[in-house]
């Protein structure tokens, strides 16, 4: 398999609301998705568009939501994830089977509606990297 484009940043936040205050007046953001639920993810999610990639935040979903424990260690948030395309995300899971990286979790649909998973951050140097496939009208 060949690495492929960074598709998004994975930023967890206690607050969407509050993120999207930094972003905008801070950083100069000037696209700003509308945030939604993704109930299958445990998450709302926001996405911010840069010139090159997407900032997704995201914010616990409930008490079961995958990233309470990530903020009760960062209770202001900070950095969660980073997220590669490929073309064939059933080909990707085979892939990483076959090198023994440890996947967290079914394959689901993520936040731009094409199927998804996570690979361990114990197996990828500390961070937490999510494969997905690409949409069919990108790029
Ligand atoms: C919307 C969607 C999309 O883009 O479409 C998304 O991205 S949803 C994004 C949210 N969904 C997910 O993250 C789903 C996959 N994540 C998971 O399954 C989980 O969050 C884990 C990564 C297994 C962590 O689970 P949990 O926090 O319960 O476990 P834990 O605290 O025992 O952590 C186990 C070890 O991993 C480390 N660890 C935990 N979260 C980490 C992170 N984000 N980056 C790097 N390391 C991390 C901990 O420090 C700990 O290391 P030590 O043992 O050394 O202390
Ligand atoms: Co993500």
């Amino acid at each position: 398999m060949k690495l492929g484009r960074l598709n998004h940043i994975g930023v967890a936040t206690p607050s969407i609301e509050q993120s999207i205050a930094i972003y905008r007046d801070l950083m100069g953001a000037d696209v700003i998705r509308a945030p939604f639920d993704l109930p299958e993810q445990g998450v709302k999610v926001c996405f911010i568009d840069t010139p090159n990639s997407q900032i997704e935040l995201i914010e616990p979903l409930g008490p079961d939501s995958p990233i309470v424990g990530f903020l009760a260690k960062n209770p202001q948030g900070g950095q969660h994830h980073v997220c590669f395309e490929v073309p064939d995300i059933v080909a990707a899971r085979a892939w990483f089977e076959g090198k023994g990286a440890r996947i967290l979790g079914p394959t689901r649909i993520g936040a731009h509606g094409t199927p998804i998973f996570f690979l361990h951050p114990k197996d990828m140097g500390g961070v937490l990297t999510e494969i997905m496939e690409t949409p069919k009208d990108a790029h």
